[in-house]
């Protein structure tokens, strides 16, 4: 079954092609820095055995133009995959924002298209986004079928005491406001990725998920228990351009004192926020620069950042009662080594401390960076959310097994 997965998150397109049940994709790339002027492109295809690599850096305005310059890398003679557009079966996209309503892949319908929309103002840097990803989708692979798989998922394992806010009753009755958690598929997939690793189906695991957008869950036994991320994509950790938590009393205070409107208090914590307004920059790569020229604003909003992961491991490692790993995924977690000694310093309290040389060895596999005296082991774990998509794309649309993550390891 021949599967293109395209992945959109806050700052990137990434996508993949399998021939599933293949594990190894055909081909996969990511468009990143979307509405930069440093926007850059990373494809990869393999044909016979033999990798071939194209890379170049152009201005792509946004996802939508983004998505329209892979569909040309994939179908050209020279970097593509394929020939003919109909060879694409399915397409399998990432959602964000799936409310209550799914815990499962689903085809796309006009009835899931609505509900996608309904949920654009709760997740406004990525249900939008994710929309318009599919209608290109609809009308470029007219013959393909449409599949969604939403971050939220995972995540509606949560307890009740864990996913309500202490608000009258009738919002959640009524309104549905509720925490739903996010990345729940990056997190479903490292969590089982490690607990395949560690041979311990019932591990307690903290996942740490940094990317752009950044959220720490507490998973026990493949179950997602309590997640930094709330209603929308915005609470918890100190993320790219997000400021994750904050006192709400500020929030009214400036919606009072500077007579803000709603829209320009979304604009300001979800889109001028984060270590984008620490630093001037929201890009890890950019914050280490400085950094490594003694920038104090980058030293004081990397320590916050630290900080705040800090917190939340310990408030995770006790409502789990036990911790077995912490893992690092996504761009800042798979590829900062010095993000992750200032997170896991001083928390031998805790049982973890990290090895400095294993900390520093670069590699596209799981790696444990843990010391031999840690008691909680300490991983990294590249995330791959565009084949666990392709994963339950496959399970949903055929008759075939499911197809094991456990063999990956
Ligand atoms: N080599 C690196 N060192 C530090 N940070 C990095 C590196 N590569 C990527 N990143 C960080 O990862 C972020 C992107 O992570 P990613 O998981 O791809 O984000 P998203 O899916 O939210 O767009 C970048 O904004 C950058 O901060
Ligand atoms: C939900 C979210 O923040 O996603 P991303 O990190 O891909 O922007
Ligand atoms: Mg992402």
């Amino acid at each position: 079954m021949n599967i293109l997965i395209i992945n959109s998150g806050s700052s990137s397109l990434k996508y993949q092609f399998f021939k599933m049940p293949d594990q190894q994709p055909l081909s996969a790339g990511i468009v990143e820095r979307i509405g930069k002027e440093n926007c850059f492109i990373r494809h990869k295809v393999q044909k016979d055995g033999v990798e071939k690599l194209t890379e170049s850096t152009f201005f792509v305005k946004d996802h939508a133009e983004g998505l329209q310059k892979v569909v040309q890398l994939l179908t050209d003679f020279e970097t593509g995959i394929i020939e003919n557009i109909n060879e694409i079966e399915v397409v399998g996209h990432r959602v964000v924002h799936g409310g209550e309503d799914f815990t499962t892949a689903v085809m796309v319908t006009d009835e899931v298209k609505e509900k996608i929309r309904s949920l654009f103002s709760l997740a406004p840097l990525h249900n939008p986004v994710n929309y318009k990803c599919i209608e290109i989708a609809e009308k470029t692979f007219p013959n393909a079928k449409q599949v969604a798989v939403f971050d939220t998922a995972f995540h509606q394992s949560m307890p009740e005491y864990a996913f309500r806010y202490a608000i009258p009753e009738k919002y959640y009755a009524e309104m549905r406001i509720r925490a739903y958690g996010f990345h729940g598929t990056s997190h479903k997939y490292v969590s089982a990725a490690a607990m395949a690793w560690m041979g311990k189906p019932d591990a307690k695991i903290i996942s740490i998920h940094l990317g752009n957008g950044c959220s720490i869950t507490a998973v026990d036994s493949g179950k997602s228990l309590d997640t930094s991320m709330g209603f929308g994509p915005l609470s918890g950790l100190i993320m790219g351009t997000r400021s994750g938590d904050i006192d709400p009393s500020v929030i009214l205070h400036l919606l009072r004192q500077e007579r803000r409107t709603p829209d320009e208090m979304d604009i300001l914590l979800n889109k001028q926020s984060g270590m984008l307004g620490l630093t001037g920059h929201s890009d890890m790569r950019d914050v280490r620069k400085l950094l490594e020229m003694g920038n104090y604003d980058a030293e004081l909003a990397s320590d916050m950042y630290a900080y705040r992961i800090k917190k939340y491991i310990g408030s995770y490692a006790a409502t789990l009662n036990g911790l077995d790993a912490v893992i690092f995924t996504a761009g800042v977690g798979e590829n900062d080594p010095q993000m992750r000694e200032r997170v896991c310093r001083d928390m031998e309290f805790l049982g973890l401390k990290i090895d400095q040389d294993a900390n520093r060895i670069k590699s596209s596999d799981i790696k444990e960076i843990s010391s031999a005296e840690s008691r909680v082991k300490i991983l990294v774990v590249p995330t791959n959310e565009e084949f666990e998509i392709a994963r339950q794309s496959f399970e949903l649309l055929s008759e075939e097994p499911p197809c094991e993550q456990v063999e990956l390891y």
